[in-house]
């Protein structure tokens, strides 16, 4: 099974209508790039359609199928829902979920499961998190927290031992970092994660972060997806404005 995943499969595609708060949702797109982004203003959706894909958001309508053994995660037309603790999926959500008792290490662990006691070691080093790794979480801070549940939820995918890859997914992952960390952080999960063909779905108000990441870019607003493409198409506007401030 695992020599026909390749990261330029279908990955997944994503057909949902949804009305969340005041905002309707409708939304198309498949996923064909290790690193997509799912990029747009406060509100417009992306969090709700993260949800959605792992399970805890069920749709009003939709389809959503995931890798190339074309699984259905969620179909409205079938009656077919699979609970998220069944989906080949792992998140990180925007507000760490810890065990406030438990240490950096315990944490990041309960995602790998027993014999991936490598693999969580790579991930606390990757993360930054080594010298904390015997903290208990509830003495760190919001954004070492963060920097543990994304770390929890790469482990759970490079560990996930089920009959397709995991995928995982982030909302707003470096959204606490600055500066160098956040780039030499992205660069090095982005990398680490293609090595492990894990493909990540991640949501993003950051230009700078989507090009660092060479990601494929989903641009969204008022609950649409408007365009899908390369980050320097899809987001060379964006671009060029930033740029513009920057030199005012
Ligand atoms: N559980 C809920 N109950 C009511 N309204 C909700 C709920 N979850 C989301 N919404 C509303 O749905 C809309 C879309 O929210 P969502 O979190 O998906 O947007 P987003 O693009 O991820 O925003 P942000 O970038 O600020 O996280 C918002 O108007 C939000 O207030």
């Amino acid at each position: 099974m695992e020599g026909r995943w390749t990261l330029s499969d279908n990955l997944l595609a994503v057909k949902m209508a949804h009305r969340v708060g005041g905002l309707r949702l409708d939304v198309s797109f498949a996923l064909t790039r290790p690193w997509t982004v799912l990029f747009g203003p406060s509100g417009s959706g992306k969090t709700t359609v993260l949800r959605a894909i792992a399970g805890f958001v069920r749709p009003d309508a939709g389809r959503i199928v995931y890798g190339p053994m074309e699984r259905v995660l969620v179909s409205t037309e079938e009656r077919a829902f699979v609970p998220a603790h069944l989906r080949p999926v792992r998140s990180a959500a925007q507000a760490a979920r810890l065990f406030p008792h438990r240490t950096v290490r315990e944490n990041v662990g309960y995602g790998v499961g027993l014999g991936g006691g490598q693999v969580l070691e790579d991930v606390l080093a990757l993360m930054r998190l080594t010298t904390l790794a015997d903290r208990r979480t509830e003495e760190l801070s919001g954004g070492e927290r963060q920097r543990v549940s994304v770390a929890r939820a790469v482990a759970a995918a490079v560990g996930y031992d089920g009959v397709d890859k995991a995928m995982l997914l982030l909302d707003e992952p470096f959204a606490w970092l600055d500066g160098v960390l956040r780039d030499e952080l992205a660069v090095a999960l982005r990398d680490w994660l293609g090595k492990w063909k894990v493909p990540v779905l991640s949501v993003s108000h950051d230009v700078g972060e989507c090009y660092l990441l060479g990601a494929e870019v989903v641009r969204m607003a008022e609950g649409q997806v408007m365009e899908q493409g390369a980050v320097e198409v899809v987001l060379m506007e964006e671009r060029r404005r930033l740029m513009e401030r920057l030199r005012e």
